[in-house]
C-alpha cells in the first residue's frame, strides 16, 4: 500500500512503529534525532557563503582527506544530537578515527543501537554551491546492553542494518530512508521546519539511460568498466546513454533512483579498493537501493554481504537500476 502523501515525517514514523523490528519507540526516536540534526546542518549549508563555514578546517581526517569546515560542523552536529538524546550506545563517523562510545545517564551502555555516518557527503562541492548530503546506517548492537560497545558492533555486514538513509541538501532538503519496508522520501518545508512525505514508496526503475562515473579516471579503470563505458557511449538500441556526474554520491544516487541510472566508483590505480567507504556510504546506499528494487555490488558480489574487517575500509561500488548493474557486472566478469 503506497503511503498517503503530505503526511509529516513525525506522523509517518508513529503510524509505522510496527515496522521497527526491535522496539516500538527507540528506532523512531533515533530517526527523529537524525531529522533534528539534519535541520541544524541544513541551516548552516543554506548560509554557507555568508558565514565562515567554507574552505578547509586545516586538519586531515583518518582518510588523509582535507576536512572541510562543513565536514567538521556536520560531524559535531550529528554526534551532539545523538549523544544528547541518549538513543545510541556508539557512533562511527567518516570524520572520526575510531568509534565513539556513548554512555547513558546511568553511566553505562544500555542503548540498543549503533549509528555509522558520513556527516557531509560531496565535500568537494561545498565551496561551489552544489548539492551535498549526509548518509547514515543503523544497526542493533551485537554486544549485550550494559556492556561496553566494541568494534564488533560496527563491523557488521550491510544485510544486518535495521535502517539506513540520506539527507540531500539540494534545491530542496529531503530525508530518504528505509527500515526494510520500502523507501520513502520526505521534503522539508523550510517555512515551518517540518518534513512532509513527498516521495512515497520510491522505486528504482529496473532500467535507465544515465551513467554516473568520474570519467577523468578512465585510464585507471579496470578493463570491464572501460568496456561498459564504451557500451554506454555506442550508437545502438537505446544508446548512447547520458553521462551525469555531480560529484556527490547522494545527489547522483537520488537522481538515478528517480530517473533510472547507475553510479560507478570502481577501483583505480590511485584507489586500489575504490574511494567510497563500505560502512557509512556503500552499505546504507545499497540497503536503500535494494529496498527500492535496485542493486548494489562491488562488481562481483552483493555489497551488503561483504563482511567488514576495518571501520574505514573502501570498496568498489556499482549501484542503481538492476539491469544496468547486472550489465556492468557481466563486463567485469568477462575480463
Ligand atoms: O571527486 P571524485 O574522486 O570523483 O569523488 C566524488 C565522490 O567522492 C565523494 O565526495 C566521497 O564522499 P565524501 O565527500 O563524504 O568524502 C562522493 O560523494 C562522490 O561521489
Ligand atoms: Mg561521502
Ligand atoms: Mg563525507
Amino acid at each position: 500500500m503506497t503511503p498517503q502523501k503530505n503526511k509529516t515525517l513525525g506522523e509517518f514514523i508513529i503510524e509505522n512503529q510496527s515496522e521497527f523490528r526491535y522496539s516500538s519507540g527507540e528506532l523512531s526516536r533515533l530517526i527523529n534525532s537524525i531529522r533534528l540534526a539534519a535541520k541544524v546542518v541544513n541551516h548552516e549549508v543554506n548560509k554557507a557563503g555568508l558565514v565562515d563555514i567554507l574552505g578547509t578546517a586545516g586538519d586531515t581526517n583518518v582518510q588523509g582527506e582535507d576536512q572541510q569546515k562543513l565536514d567538521v560542523f556536520a560531524n559535531n552536529a550529528f554526534i551532539k544530537t545523538l549523544t544528547n538524546r541518549e538513543i545510541v550506545c556508539g557512533i562511527a563517523s567518516e570524520e572520526e578515527d575510531d568509534f565513539i562510545t556513548i554512555k547513558g545517564r546511568s553511566g553505562n551502555n544500555d542503548n540498543k543501537y549503533v549509528v555509522l555516518i558520513d556527516p557531509l557527503d560531496g565535500s568537494s562541492n561545498i565551496d561551489v554551491n552544489v548539492s551535498v548530503g549526509t548518509i547514515f546506517s543503523i544497526y542493533r548492537r551485537i554486544t549485550h546492553e550494559g556492556t561496553p560497545v566494541t568494534l564488533e558492533d560496527f563491523l557488521q555486514p550491510g544485510n544486518k542494518q535495521v535502517a539506513a538513509g540520506y539527507i540531500i541538501y539540494g534545491t530542496s532538503t529531503m530525508i530518504v530512508y528505509t527500515t526494510g519496508h520500502g523507501v520513502n522520501g520526505f521534503t522539508l518545508n523550510p517555512a515551518i521546519g517540518t518534513y512532509y512525505l513527498s516521495h512515497p514508496n520510491m522505486q528504482f526503475p529496473v532500467d535507465g539511460n544515465i551513467y554516473s562515473v568520474n570519467e577523468g579516471n578512465y585510464v585507471h579503470f579496470p578493463q570491464g568498466v572501460k568496456d561498459y563505458i564504451k557500451y554506454c557511449q555506442k550508437e545502438e538500441d537505446d544508446r548512447p546513454y547520458t553521462s551525469r556526474y555531480i560529484g556527490s554520491l547522494v545527489s547522483d544516487f537520488h537522481r538515478n533512483m528517480i530517473k533510472g541510472g547507475i553510479y560507478i566508483y570502481p577501483n583505480t590505480a590511485k584507489d586500489p579498493n575504490g574511494k567510497l567507504r563500505l560502512l557509512y556510504e556503500c552499505n546504507p546506499m545499497a540497503f536503500i537501493a535494494e529496498q527500492a528494487g535496485g542493486k548494489a555490488s562491488n562488481g562481483f558480489e552483493r555489497i551488503m554481504d561483504i563482511q567488514p574487517t576495518e571501520l574505514h575500509q573502501r570498496t568498489p561500488f556499482f549501484c542503481g537500476s538492476k539491469n544496468m548493474v547486472e550489465k556492468v557486472e557481466n563486463f567485469m566478469q568477462l575480463t
